[in-house]
């Protein structure tokens, strides 16, 4: 690390970046409430949708669907896939895995009672499937339609994380971080090199510094991965390395998927975890780490279950019964076994969290009731360039140290008002620490596993100092060298641009006023035809987009291809972390 560097960033930013916890909570608060405000009018219960139709084009409603089947799974909820009544492909909409959803008779009034609220599981270009805790009972056989909801949960917990902030936290787990964060108290380091044995014997030289700084910090450190870099598997190592000390850890991530990515890589270590959220959010191989799950297993759900027989037993009694004393006792003695059953059920799940060395959630997941009263001796934040500083705190009230992970050079955390934006909601606190402390704190990946070096060099030198190496694995790596694929005009560049300025393409909006680029579009699926008739796998290749509306149209384009089934398509932040062996962009 460049000393010289580290502290002139110091110098410069203590001014420009410093804010008291006061300053920040009185800047966020009415930010919030602008992000709130934008992603109500997203959604179907904004006023301004006033007709079916126009709901449907903002892509906020689906209209006109079909229950195609009913599954229950996925610790007794009820799957259901729906299609569209009206072709293959469903029509252009904004809902994501995640989402909470509520399902309607297709022709309901706007503000009419859903037939059931749920969470989408799975999509796919042809149907949607939602996890349901309850079957929806009629209506099912006529046609449905799918609204989106805002997610007023996530908004109230960020909420209340700013109230907590706002009141002060000289008691609490946190009572010695929050100053730091803020600038308020040097962050300290120990002074002593930290030793350990990696359980990954793979780790490079610049992963192995990080852990060893990462162990020796005291309350804050920052893991800087630009991509490829091996960011989350060096989390993976620092939180064996840390449960290993006898640490107990709260891991988390913004995104679902980013947490389970986690939670996969530790469980072959045979680390106590667990996976706090609901199972929908969850990839299926991680569901049995999940909380419920693990409870479901424990004693006292066992007893919750004998208990529960037994009111049942009793409960037959109760109506058998004639005499008035018999039934009293009877009664008495329902309720006392109904009251040791919860008391056996929350037992249940204190016990799994307790018994845990590490416990894992998305940050606003976080602020479950089920956390109330815990704390850990560390906290790390994957994904920590993508979160809201606000979604941070969330978890980092809970720990006395922390170590976030991130690129702050990367895509910043999407955000719905232009007018939050601009006023400064989407700040990282990992960008923010990084302006406050520089160097002092954070250590950078330096070699990177998924591109060739002619790609990588252009971010390296843009955005890196030229720091970073392409790994001997990568970096000559061409796609002719991929089994069965042949050595074709197409498959021997590094990276291809075709200009189709002058060809008669031009650009356009949608309803939405969403840009996409026809011709363009047509280019860059004939391109994808091209890699895959030279041999490369169409699940290899990645079709990547800014717009919304270019993902529509390259999918409908992309239906009528049969070798292209298995393409990917989505836009440039929803790809963000994964990584394929051909990437095509579509710029528009
Ligand atoms: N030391 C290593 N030796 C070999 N392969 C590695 C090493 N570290 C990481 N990798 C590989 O590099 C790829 C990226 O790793 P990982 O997912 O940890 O990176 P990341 O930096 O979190 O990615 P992103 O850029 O998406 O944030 C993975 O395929 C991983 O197995």
């Amino acid at each position: 690390m460049e000393k010289g560097k580290s502290n002139n960033k110091k110098n410069k930013s203590s001014s420009s970046t410093a804010m008291t916890v006061d300053q920040f909570v009185s800047t966020m608060a009415p930010l919030l409430d602008l992000e709130k405000e934008a992603e109500i009018s997203l959604s179907m219960s904004s006023a301004e949708t006033r007709s079916l139709d126009s709901a449907q084009k903002k892509g906020s409603t689906i209209l006109n669907l079909k229950c195609a089947d009913i599954q229950t799974g996925l610790m007794g909820k009820t799957l259901m896939e729906l299609q569209s009544n009206k072709g293959d492909i469903l029509p252009p909409h904004k809902f994501g895995t995640h989402d909470v959803v509520v399902l309607k008779p297709n022709k309901a009034d706007l503000g009419s009672p859903a037939l059931g609220q749920g969470v989408v599981y799975r999509l796919k270009d042809s149907s949607i499937t939602v996890a349901f805790d309850d079957v929806p009972e009629e209506g099912l056989n006529n046609p449905l339609r799918l609204e989106k909801l805002a997610n007023e949960v996530t908004y109230r917990r960020m909420k209340d994380t700013l109230i907590q902030l706002s009141k002060g936290v000289l008691k609490g787990p946190a009572s010695d971080l929050v100053p730091v964060l803020f600038g308020e108290r040097p962050p300290t380091m120990s002074k002593k090199d930290v030793n350990f044995t990696p359980f990954n014997r793979n780790l490079d030289h610049s992963q192995k510094d990080a852990i060893s700084k990462a162990l020796s910090s005291k309350n804050v450190f920052l893991l800087h991965g630009p991509p490829g870099t091996g960011k989350t598997t060096t989390v993976v190592e620092i939180i064996l390395q840390e449960a290993k000390r006898g640490s107990k850890i709260l891991a988390c991530a913004a995104s679902n998927i980013a947490v389970d990515n986690i939670v996969e890589r530790l469980v072959p270590h045979r680390v106590k975890l667990v996976r706090l959220g609901h199972p929908a959010r969850m990839l299926p191989q991680v569901l049995d780490s999940a909380l419920d799950a693990q409870v479901l297993r424990g004693d006292n759900s066992a007893l919750a279950n004998d208990i529960r027989k037994e009111m049942k037993t009793l409960n037959g009694k109760l109506l058998k019964a004639k005499d008035r004393n018999a039934k009293r006792d009877i009664r008495r003695e329902l309720k006392s076994l109904s009251k040791e059953e919860r008391k056996r059920q929350q037992l249940a799940v204190t016990d799994v969290l307790k018994n845990a060395d590490v416990v894992l959630t998305t940050l606003t997941g976080a602020l479950s009731k089920k956390l109330d009263g815990m704390s850990f001796d560390l906290v790390i934040i994957d994904e920590a360039a993508q979160a809201l500083e606000i979604a941070c705190w969330i978890a980092l009230l809970k720990g006395s140290r922390c170590i976030l992970a991130g690129d702050h050079l990367q895509l910043p955390p999407t955000i719905q008002s232009v007018e939050a934006e601009k006023k400064g909601l989407g700040k990282t606190l990992f960008e923010r620490l990084a302006d406050l402390y520089g160097d002092e704190i954070t250590s950078m990946l330096t070699v990177q596993y998924r591109m060739h070096k002619l790609i990588m060099n252009w971010s390296s030198g843009e955005l890196y100092d030229n720091k970073i190496e392409a790994h001997s694995s990568v970096a000559s790596h061409m796609l002719y060298h991929l089994e069965d694929v042949k050595k074709t005009p197409s498959t021997e560049s590094t990276l291809l641009l075709i200009d189709i300025a002058g060809c008669d393409m031009e650009e356009k909006k949608d309803e939405e006023d969403s840009t996409l680029n026809e011709g363009e579009a047509e280019v860059a699926i004939a391109h994808a035809k091209r890699l895959v008739e030279s041999g490369v796998r169409a699940s290899d290749i990645g079709l990547i987009t800014p717009y919304a509306a270019q993902v529509v149209f390259l999918k409908k384009l992309k239906s009528n291809e049969e070798k292209l089934k298995e393409m990917e398509i989505s836009t440039v932040d929803g790809f963000q972390g994964r990584e394929k062996e051909a990437i095509i962009i579509s710029m528009v």
